[in-house]
């Protein structure tokens, strides 16, 4: 009988010998392609090879010392950046690679793409080069201490004085003081401030400017300007989130950025096509954040899925006296598969995404607005939906590892501390789901009026709610559970859904509700339609990519996981398939046994699907999740390196600092016996 530790490399084999493709075939679809793919394995390996990056004591690090350890980092980044001419994607991956929110990190994911969308072409001629070498390192800078959300309220004001063509730059108040900016604290010497913009007493509301917050010249803080790290967070441990305020700062009337609206030597205000574009940068993280979702989700999947393949507990097969592994359990499968069909449906939404960001972005330099609604919707829509998919679904597979999953060498613990604050930034996500509900019920009064408008693909199905009566009667056609598994059935119920909720929504409106008080009818639609749109984007994705005869195997798995991904969906929906009658409650029994039926298809492929993604185990830094499954003997590993155990605190003997001192008096009774207080009960 193997040991436990041999078994779980056996069990790991056998895994890999069950699976019925090539994972190695569907790695490039995370990776942008094969091309792609390729460059940037290389870059991971050029990266594994500096020492700078190295990650193996990171758990073990106080704030202090991971800001520090993050300085080499960003020198560093920048050299290789420079001398291997990395494009803006190849240093996007440096980043994301090594797994540490650099302090300089905001300056190209925010900064850059906010002076490139914002900035008129004669202040990008001279910004742009020195922002793109560091020389100028920026920040974004909308924030503040007072409102986040509330855009509008803002009280950080930009004040022309027409006579010295400057503005003059204050935080009139504390809830002025800008906060939660990243790279603020210690490291930028640049802020794209938003700010309210003021001429002869009248306010136009927010508009960033280029403010100057350190010396060029030697990094102190430039007169007027209050500027500290905010402190300690929940996660971005290396990232300088930081405070700042104003006092009567002057710049140069031309540091307004000015691609969009203007102000002239004589104080004229022009405006910008569209309101919306001021917060063009906004809308372009967002678009990364939905693959970054996937990713994320993918990570936590690899890890549980190979710990809880070699993880044997409980029941014991009488014939090899071997305890079952975990993931045969259905109530692990039921906890974990799902993930994974979560990570692949947001990277198929996340392609889908950046190719109607691309051509936003090439209609938009020809001053064609036309796609700015749905970018700015599906965008806000999908970023609110995946990030929170992706936060709850780490913890999740974090707790699906039992006890060792709390151990920060699980490899769950750092990473989704970082990615939890992606559900706040770049629109609280709540919020973004009234962007998402009130852009529809404009739509849905549009096409009430007008029955011919065009809508564009996503929203096409709202035609449907036109003529009521008939839209009231619609039922779902699946008489077996055969099916239930046809896409039109699928998309036809996930439309009908949305489209019910629209109505429900305008008929709230209609009857007098307060905007504020349709927050939860709100949140249900955003949901209803993200959910809708990320099922069409897988089914269509995987028809273009992978339905050739050469493929059908790999396509075979993959419908299986978009088939779990459906009936899980509609599973944890049910009650909304089912509330107005569009499901029987035969049908929703249907999509129980799809979950089910799911499952068991899914499992045999599922360490192909966590292999499949690609992650190298110096990116994984994980004891559980390794790609040849030796959990125990890693973790084992891992804590030879706890500084609790090393000299310092643990002597040659294996005695702990402060023994002497603390524990010996104790131990050798040396403190006065315990006496119960009189009268007190024991
Ligand atoms: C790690 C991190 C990094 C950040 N980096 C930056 C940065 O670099 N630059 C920057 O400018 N900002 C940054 N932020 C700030 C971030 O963008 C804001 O925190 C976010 O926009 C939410 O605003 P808020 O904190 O004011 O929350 P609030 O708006 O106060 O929200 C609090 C709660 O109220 C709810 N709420 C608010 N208004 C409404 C409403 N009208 N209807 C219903 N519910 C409502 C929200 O849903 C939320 O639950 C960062 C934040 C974090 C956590």
């Amino acid at each position: 009988m193997p040991s436990a530790e041999n078994q779980q490399q056996l069990d790991i084999a056998a895994e890999r010998a069950q699976c019925t493709f090539n994972p190695a075939l569907l790695t490039p679809l995370f990776y942008g392609g094969e091309e792609k793919m390729r460059q940037l394995k290389k870059l991971e390996a050029m990266i594994d090879s500096e020492p700078v990056f190295d990650r193996d004591d990171r758990y073990f690090l106080g704030r202090t010392e991971r800001f520090k350890r993050a300085l080499p980092m960003v020198k560093r980044y920048v050299e290789l950046r420079n001398e291997h001419g990395l494009t803006p994607e190849e240093s996007a991956y440096f980043k994301t690679y090594i797994d540490d929110y650099i302090p300089v990190h905001l300056h190209e994911s925010m900064f850059l793409p906010v002076l490139r969308s914002q900035a008129s072409d004669e202040q990008l001629k001279v910004w742009g080069p020195q922002a793109e070498n560091f020389h100028i390192i920026g920040c974004y800078a909308q924030t503040e201490l007072g409102h986040g959300s509330a855009l509008s309220r803002l009280e950080t004001t930009a004040t022309l004085d027409i006579e010295r063509d400057q503005w003059v730059i204050n935080s009139p108040t504390q809830s002025s003081a800008k906060f939660w900016i990243g790279t603020l604290g210690k490291i930028a010497n640049h802020a794209a401030v938003q700010a309210k913009l003021i001429i002869n007493g009248k306010d136009y509301g927010a508009h960033p400017f280029l403010v100057p917050l350190r010396s060029l010249k030697d990094h102190t803080p430039l007169p007027g300007i209050v500027i500290k790290d905010q402190g300690p967070k929940q996660g971005a441990v290396s990232m300088d989130n930081g405070y700042a305020r104003f006092n009567n700062v002057r710049i140069p009337r031309e540091n307004m950025l000015m691609r969009f609206s203007q102000v002239s030597r004589e104080g004229v205000y022009s405006k910008p096509i569209h309101p919306k574009l001021a917060y063009g940068g906004m809308t372009a993280v967002r678009t990364t954040l939905i693959n970054h979702s996937a990713l994320s989700m993918a990570r936590a999947v690899t890890i549980a899925t190979r710990y809880c393949a070699v993880r044997r507990q409980g029941n014991v097969d009488l014939a090899t006296d071997l305890e079952t592994q975990v993931l045969d359990y259905p109530a692990v499968q039921y906890r974990i598969l799902p993930l994974l069909s979560h990570a692949f449906a947001t990277i198929f939404s996340g392609y889908w995404m950046n190719e109607m960001y691309a051509e936003y972005n090439a209609n938009i330099s020809k001053g064609d607005v036309s796609l700015l609604k749905d970018v700015h919707v599906y965008s806000s829509g999908l970023k609110s939906y995946c990030t929170k998919l992706t936060a709850d679904g780490i913890e999740e597979a974090r707790r699906c590892l039992g006890g060792h999953g709390y151990s920060m060498f699980s490899g769950m613990i750092d990473f989704h501390r970082q990615f939890l604050a992606t559900v706040t930034y770049e629109g609280e996500n709540a919020l973004l789901t009234q962007q998402v509900s009130r852009y529809l019920l404009k739509l849905y009064k549009d096409v009430v009026r007008n029955p011919g408008l065009h809508l564009s693909p996503p929203s096409k199905y709202i035609v449907s709610l036109v003529d009521y009566p008939s839209f009231k009667n619609q039922r779902c056609g699946a008489r077996t559970l055969k099916d239930m598994y046809r896409d039109d059935v699928i998309l036809a119920a996930f439309q009908h859904r949305a489209a019910r909720l629209i109505h429900e929504l305008a008929q709230a409106e209609k009857s007098g509700a307060g905007w504020s008080d349709l927050n939860l009818e709100c949140m249900r639609l955003s949901k209803a339609h993200v959910q809708y749109i990320m099922i069409e984007n897988f089914v269509n994705g995987l028809e273009k990519r992978y339905n050739t005869p050469e493929q059908q195997k790999l396509y075979r798995a993959v419908k299986q996981v978009y088939s779990l991904h459906v009936f899980y969906t509609m599973e944890t929906e049910l009650s909304e398939f089912l509330e107005d009658g569009y499901f029987s409650p035969v049908q929703a029994a249907f999509v129980r046994q799809g979950v089910k039926d799911s499952l068991k298809a899914v499992r045999p492929n599922a360490l192909g699907f966590a292999d499949c993604f690609g992650f190298t185990d110096k990116y994984l830094n994980s004891a559980l999740g390794s790609y040849d499954g030796r959990a125990y003997e890693r973790l084992a590993e891992m804590t030879e390196r706890e500084p609790l155990n090393l000299e310092g605190m643990t002597d040659a003997s294996g005695v702990v600092w402060g023994y002497d001192e603390y524990l010996k008096p104790l131990i050798h009774g040396r403190v006065q016996p315990y006496r119960a207080r009189e009268g007190a009960k024991l």
